[in-house]
């Protein structure tokens, strides 16, 4: 089984399809870009999705003290850096007792030295475009794969790269939205796979 995270989340409606869908993760995005969300909307969306699935705060170069907010009001369990954060910052989260997720490209040397929990591999924030499959290096961490999957390529994604988690967020939408059809299908075939 590949453990699945649904990014992007954005609204109550989005909460409910995580609800009926059923993914390990789901994900708010903190960082600037479409996908953005407040504070405020992000408690929402906490309120809403199920508390058996963490909710995974996307951040790009925010300050520690925003973080740790989010995660001391119990909205965000886990914190997904895609920024230039450095290994002082992984620790202060961790020392907080947040598990970090440290997103890295695939020729990043530096991904081989850091201390979170798991590491991801991204072609960059919520670009939709996929990464080379077989570049990925192997890494001691457990590995999460994103960038542009979608229910018609996660399979050959997981065939290749043989990752502990992919993570998704255009790909599983219509017209911007995010669809319970697409998110169902990539949940089934992940937790397949
Ligand atoms: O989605 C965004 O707007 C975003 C902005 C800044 C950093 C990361 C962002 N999204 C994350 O990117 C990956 C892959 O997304 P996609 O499937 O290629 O659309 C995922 O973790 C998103 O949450």
């Amino acid at each position: 089984m590949t453990q699945i995270k649904i990014c992007g989340l954005q609204t109550p409606r989005d909460a409910a399809i995580i609800n009926q869908s059923r993914p390990d993760f789901a994900g708010v995005v903190f960082a600037a870009g479409r996908h953005q969300v407040s504070p405020d909307q992000a408690k929402l969306i906490r309120q809403h999705v199920d508390a058996k699935i963490p909710l995974v705060g996307v951040f790009m170069n925010a300050p520690e003290s925003m973080i740790k907010d989010l995660y001391d009001q119990h909205i965000i369990q886990i914190a997904q850096l895609h920024g230039d954060e450095d290994e002082s910052m992984v620790r202060a989260l961790q020392a907080h007792h947040i598990p970090v997720i440290k997103v890295f490209k695939p020729t990043d040397e530096k991904a081989k030295f850091t201390n979170a929990e798991m590491v991801m591999f991204d072609s960059g924030g919520g670009s939709g475009r996929t990464l080379d499959w077989q570049q990925i290096p192997s890494i001691d961490q457990p590995l999460a794969l994103a960038g542009g999957l979608n229910p018609a390529n996660v399979s050959k994604a997981i065939e290749i790269v043989q990752p502990t988690m992919v993570d998704v967020s255009s790909g599983v939408e219509v017209s911007g939205q995010k669809d319970l059809a697409l998110i169902t299908a990539m949940v089934t075939i992940a937790h397949r796979k």
